[in-house]
């Protein structure tokens, strides 16, 4: 293998980022729109992922290209239709909006660290963001998922994604990663301001349910943390909240295929709910930081009509953690911790910033 000459700063042009050190946000991904070739594409992607599908590759490629993808982005595309937002697919609306708050947020704080984002599956992906850090000048990167609970399916996907890049990388950057922040103080105090400020404004209903994404269970028996990690994160929940064990539930939801996934399912639970007389529910999803598909649609669209259908009376849904003030400051907590260390002093004159930069230190000296 060979490594293409890379630019060394030394005598040439200056870096175009002032900051050295970059967090780089990384979420799942999505389509670039919401039409069935587009689906086609982003779903070979990432269910061509072995460490989201598990299963013998000879077969599960038979599977995925004779069967999957012939049929599901025709479905999916039209899903996807129904939550789309004039500025483009909800995830990644929320997520560059995040990236750009944490910036101003950061600044704020005295800290010029420079915040991009990425997508594991889609555009704009990993390799590419890490490629203009560098020719950014960018030395120091804090890889951050947009995961608070680790899973083989995910979290290390992203890492896979880095160390990839890396391996064609002649100066590799300085890395650090965060695993998870499942039990971050500062994660679950937003989670709690999120629902207590809903139940301020359209009162408590009879039962919370905290609706995590499902993976399968054999990820469980194999090791994977995530579903207890999902689990200690709904136990702080409701500690803080003062929500005792009668009052709510943890159920997964997303399954995908034939297979045995992590239990309670989100929408049998509801419907089972519903016909043993709970007239009303809250439902929050806390491992989503921000609204996607799978709760807007999942959740908001075809669970409430599940439950309303099957005799429930009143179905609240939770928006995710979002642009939230709470989320946004707990994220930078977060980040500065895994950058101890690491320069991350501000020039002395944010307004010299000019562009993007000065607007996303407005932005966080405004919250
Ligand atoms: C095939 C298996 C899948 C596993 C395992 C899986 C794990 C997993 N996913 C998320 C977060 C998200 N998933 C989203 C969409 C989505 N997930 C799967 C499949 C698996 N996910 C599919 C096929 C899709 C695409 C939609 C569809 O066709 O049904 C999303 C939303 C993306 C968006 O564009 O809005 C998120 C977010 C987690 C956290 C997780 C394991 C812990
Ligand atoms: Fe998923
Ligand atoms: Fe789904």
């Amino acid at each position: 293998m060979s490594f293409a000459p890379e630019p060394t700063f030394t005598h040439g042009a200056p870096p175009k980022a002032l900051a050295t050190t970059a967090i780089l946000l990384c979420n799942l991904g999505t389509p670039d729109e919401p039409t069935a070739p587009a689906l086609r594409r982003y779903l070979g992607e990432f269910l061509s992922d072995a460490r989201v599908v598990e299963i013998p590759r000879a077969i599960w490629w038979l599977i995925l290209h004779g069967i999957i993808l012939r049929t599901r982005p025709k479905k999916s595309a039209a899903k996807y239709a129904s939550v789309w937002l004039p500025e483009g697919s909800p995830l990644k609306v929320w997520t560059e909006k995040q990236a750009l708050m944490l910036r101003g947020y950061l600044g704020k704080r005295g800290h010029a660290v420079e915040v991009r984002y990425a997508m594991r599956y889609g555009n704009p992906s990993i390799a590419s963001q890490l490629d203009q850090l560098k020719a950014d000048g960018v030395t120091r990167v804090l890889i951050l998922p947009a995961y608070p609970q680790y899973s083989g399916t995910t979290t290390a996907s992203v890492f896979d994604a880095v160390y990839t890049w890396a391996a064609k990388i002649r100066r590799i950057p300085e890395f650090r990663f965060i695993n998870h922040y499942h039990d971050d103080p500062g994660y679950i105090a937003a989670l709690a301001d999120k629902i207590r400020r809903h139940w301020q404004q359209s009162g408590q209903a009879e039962q919370l349910v905290m609706s995590f994404h499902g993976v399968p269970e054999r990820t469980l028996h194999l090791g994977d943390p995530y579903h207890c990690e999902c689990q200690k994160t709904a136990r702080l929940l409701a500690d803080k909240l003062a929500l005792p064990k009668d009052r709510y539930k943890v159920t997964f939801q997303s399954r995908f295929g034939k297979a045995k996934w992590l239990e309670p399912y989100t929408e049998p639970t509801l419907v089972q709910m519903a016909r043993s007389g709970v007239k009303s529910v809250d439902v929050v999803c806390p491992g989503f930081t921000g609204d996607c598909l799978e709760t807007l649609e999942e959740i908001n669209m075809e669970a409430r009509h599940a439950f309303l259908e099957a005799g429930g009376k009143a179905f609240s849904y939770i928006e995710c953690l979002n642009d939230s003030p709470q989320w946004l400051a707990a994220l930078s907590e977060l980040g500065l911790r895994h950058m101890g260390g690491w320069p991350t002093a501000a020039p002395a004159e944010p307004q010299a910033l000019g562009d993007s930069r000065a607007r996303a230190l407005a932005l966080g000296a405004k919250q």
